[in-house]
């Protein structure tokens, strides 16, 4: 298969509410989608990179800039999906952009031969049960109000974003409402290990796991702050890889890992992180960047692992936006249906991404 050249399609998408988490709060979600042409046909990507640096490193015109400088570029001659990663490695970083090119040409490829994400990833589900990310927001009772809408569409399992003066009394107060719900939390780097008695308060409420409670970087604190806290510890920013997963494991860091594609550099260092966490019998789950039906197709297809033992934030299109650029993800008994056609098995509706793109740039080869 050669490719082309690559569609950058800039778009914003409005969410349905104000989004709060310790980094700030987002009312739309500007994000990139990669449009790869190829002999054998197109495939689509979705670059998960927020407009601003806030979350990780990387945010939307750097990654536009390394895709349009170096990493398509990089593509001429014969390629596939899996020699995307090898093709682009001497380019360091960059993994957010490096996954949407990776998962455009992957997804291309697959249409071609008629081979579902699901299939190429090794689902062993049809159908994954969902979890949903409940942002900070302005008091208890609207809290409250939020999570009993959630708990009454069907999700089974509810995350809640924290950061210091919102963490336990918010926690406490959604537990005391719904005594026996799958309940997690989300820290996003916001505590230090100054706060592990703090975070211990959280234990009484019967957590799933408290997800990146400190930095990124702070992998061997997050061991110590295992010896304190004895609700799991999840890592989700500061796994970028197999071989970080895999000391962080060896470190005592984690219990429980988030496996964001986008993250990662893709849904093939996706399903190596999954195996080596499967190796190591720690439990995985698929994290959710807000992403379009594009990338929601390719996260469902993740989370249908065998090692993705617990739900996702995979939620319906609904959870975020009022109208998709694809036929929706609807919720159903509190589970999505994994896609079974070729490549993701969705593709963009035209009027709909029309109404969503500022801006359109061809990159060749
Ligand atoms: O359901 C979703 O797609 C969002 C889940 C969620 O909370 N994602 C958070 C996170 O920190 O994990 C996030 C959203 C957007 C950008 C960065 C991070």
């Amino acid at each position: 298969m050669k490719l082309s050249g690559v569609e950058l399609r800039w778009v914003e998408m409005p969410l349905k509410s104000p989004f709060r988490t310790s980094f700030g709060t987002q009312t739309t979600r500007s994000l990139l989608l990669l449009r790869a042409v190829t002999s054998d046909g197109e495939g689509w990507g979705e670059c998960v990179a927020m407009a601003d640096p806030v979350y990780s490193s990387e945010y939307l015109e750097g990654c536009a800039d390394v895709l349009r400088r170096f990493l398509v570029p990089a593509l001429t001659g014969p390629i596939d999906g899996v020699s995307v990663a090898g093709r682009v490695a001497r380019f360091r970083g960059h993994r957010m952009a490096k996954g949407a090119l990776e998962m455009a040409v992957l997804d291309a490829e697959l249409r071609a031969r008629g081979v579902s994400f699901g299939r190429e990833l090794g689902a062993t589900r049809d159908r994954v049960p969902c979890g949903v990310s409940v942002g900070i927001m302005n008091s208890i009772p609207e809290l409250l109000d939020a999570v009993t809408g959630y708990v009454e569409e069907g999700y089974v399992r509810i995350k809640l974003k924290i950061e210091p003066g919102w963490d336990v009394e918010a926690v406490q107060s959604v537990r005391e409402r719904f005594p026996d719900v799958l309940l997690q939390v989300d820290a996003n780097t916001a505590y230090t290990l100054a706060d592990a008695r703090h975070l211990a308060r959280l234990d009484p409420f019967d957590l799933l796991l408290i997800e990146q409670p400190l930095d990124e970087e702070d992998v061997l604190a997050h061991a110590s702050l295992a010896q304190v806290v004895k609700t799991p510890i999840c890592l989700d920013e500061s796994i970028t890889s197999a071989r970080s997963a895999a000391d962080a494991i060896k470190l005592g860091a984690c219990q429980i890992v988030n496996i964001k594609p986008g993250r990662v550099g893709g849904y093939l260092e996706a399903r190596r992180i999954h195996d080596v966490c499967a190796a190591h019998g720690i439990a995985v789950w698929c994290g959710g960047m807000l992403e379009t039906g594009i990338g929601r197709a390719a996260n469902v297809a993740l989370a249908a692992l065998p090692g993705c033992t617990l739900p996702g934030d995979t939620s319906a299109s609904d959870r975020y936006y009022a109208m998709d650029i694809t036929e929706p993800f609807v919720l159903d008994d509190g589970h999505l249906t994994v896609p079974t056609g070729p490549g993701l098995g969705v593709t963009p509706l035209p009027d709909a991404l029309e109404s969503v793109t500022v801006k359109t740039e061809w990159i060749p080869v």
